[in-house]
C-alpha cells in the first residue's frame, strides 16, 4: 500500500513539530479573501489549508477559492468536505472521514460510497481520517446527525477513537464544532491521545494562544483554526491572531 504525498509530508512534519492547519469555508470567503489569507497562512508558518464547509461548500464556489489558494501559496490543500458534493479535483488531498458517532449512515459510509469514484478520477489523494463530534458540535453536530460525545465523558472519546484507528483510519480528529465557545477539554485529548497510535487533530472552538497551547500540550498533533482567522475582521487582525496561535502551537514540541 502506497502513502501518499500529504499524508507522507505530514508524517514527517510531526516527528519534530506540533502542525497548525488553517480551514477556510468557501462559504464564508472569497476566493481573493482565501488568496491572501492563504498567502499570510505560508509566510507565518502555517502547514496545510483545509477546505470545506458543513453547509454546501461545492462546485464552482468551492473550485474557485482552491484554486486561488493554489495560486498564491505552496502549501498543501486538504478537502474537508461536508458530503461527496464537497471534492474538488483542484485540491491534493482529501480527508476521507467517516462521522462515526453519527446516527446516519449517510456520514459513516453513504457519503464516501457516493464520492469514492470522483475522488478517483480526480486523482486525490485520500486520507482515511476518524471524525468524532464532541460537546456542542455546533453546525456540524446538527446537521452530520451526530450524538455528541459528551464533554465529561472522555473514556467514550477515546472508545470511538481507538475503534476508528482498529478500523484502519490514520488520523483521528476531534470535533467541538466551528465556533464553540470552548475547545475539546483538554483531559479528552490527553485521554485519547493515550490510547491512539495514529496523528490526532483537534479543531473547533480554538482561538488564543493560550487555546492552542494547551490543546497542544494536551496531546494533540495537528490543530485547526478556522473561524478566528476567517472572520478576523481585517487582514491585519487575521494576522495578529495568526501570529499568536502559531506560537502557541509551535511552542509545545512533539
Ligand atoms: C469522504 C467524503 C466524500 C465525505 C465525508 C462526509 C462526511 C462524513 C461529513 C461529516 C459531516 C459534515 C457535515 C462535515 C463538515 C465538515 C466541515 C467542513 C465542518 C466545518 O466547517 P466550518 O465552515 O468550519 O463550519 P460550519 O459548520 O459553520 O460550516
Ligand atoms: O472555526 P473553528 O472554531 O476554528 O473550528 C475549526 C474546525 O474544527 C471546524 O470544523
Ligand atoms: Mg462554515
Amino acid at each position: 500500500m502506497k502513502i501518499g504525498k500529504v499524508e507522507s509530508y505530514i508524517h514527517e512534519k510531526i516527528e519534530k513539530e506540533k502542525l497548525h492547519f488553517v480551514l477556510l469555508d468557501p462559504d464564508d470567503v472569497s476566493p481573493e479573501l482565501a488568496s491572501k489569507l492563504a498567502k499570510m497562512s505560508e509566510e507565518l508558518g502555517v502547514d496545510a489549508i483545509m477546505i470545506g464547509g458543513s453547509t454546501g461548500a461545492e462546485g464552482e464556489v468551492l473550485d474557485n477559492v482552491v484554486k486561488a489558494i493554489k495560486e498564491s501559496s505552496n502549501l498543501p490543500t486538504i478537502l474537508f468536505p461536508g458530503s461527496h458534493g464537497g471534492l474538488s479535483k483542484y485540491a491534493d488531498a482529501l480527508f476521507f472521514m467517516s462521522l462515526l458517532n453519527s446516527t446516519n449512515p449517510f456520514f459513516i459510509t453513504g457519503a464516501q460510497a457516493l464520492g469514492a469514484f470522483r475522488v478517483k478520477l480526480y486523482g486525490l489523494e485520500p486520507i482515511p481520517m476518524a471524525y468524532l463530534i464532541v460537546e456542542p458540535g455546533e453546525t456540524v453536530g446538527w446537521v452530520g446527525d451526530a450524538k455528541p460525545i459528551p464533554r465529561h465523558k472522555p473514556k467514550i472519546a477515546a472508545a470511538y477513537a481507538l475503534a476508528g484507528q482498529y478500523l484502519g483510519m490514520r488520523l483521528v480528529y476531534l470535533e467541538a464544532g466551528s465556533g464553540a465557545p470552548s475547545h475539546v477539554p483538554n483531559e479528552m485529548v490527553k485521554i485519547v491521545k493515550s490510547v491512539l497510535d495514529v496523528p490526532l487533530i483537534v479543531g473547533g472552538g480554538i482561538r488564543s494562544y493560550e487555546d492552542a497551547k494547551e490543546v497542544a500540550m494536551a496531546g494533540a498533533d495537528i490543530i485547526v483554526t478556522g473561524t478566528a482567522i476567517e472572520k478576523a475582521g481585517s487582514l491585519e487582525e487575521a494576522e495578529k491572531r495568526l501570529r499568536s496561535i502559531i506560537k502557541g502551537v509551535k511552542e509545545v514540541k512533539p
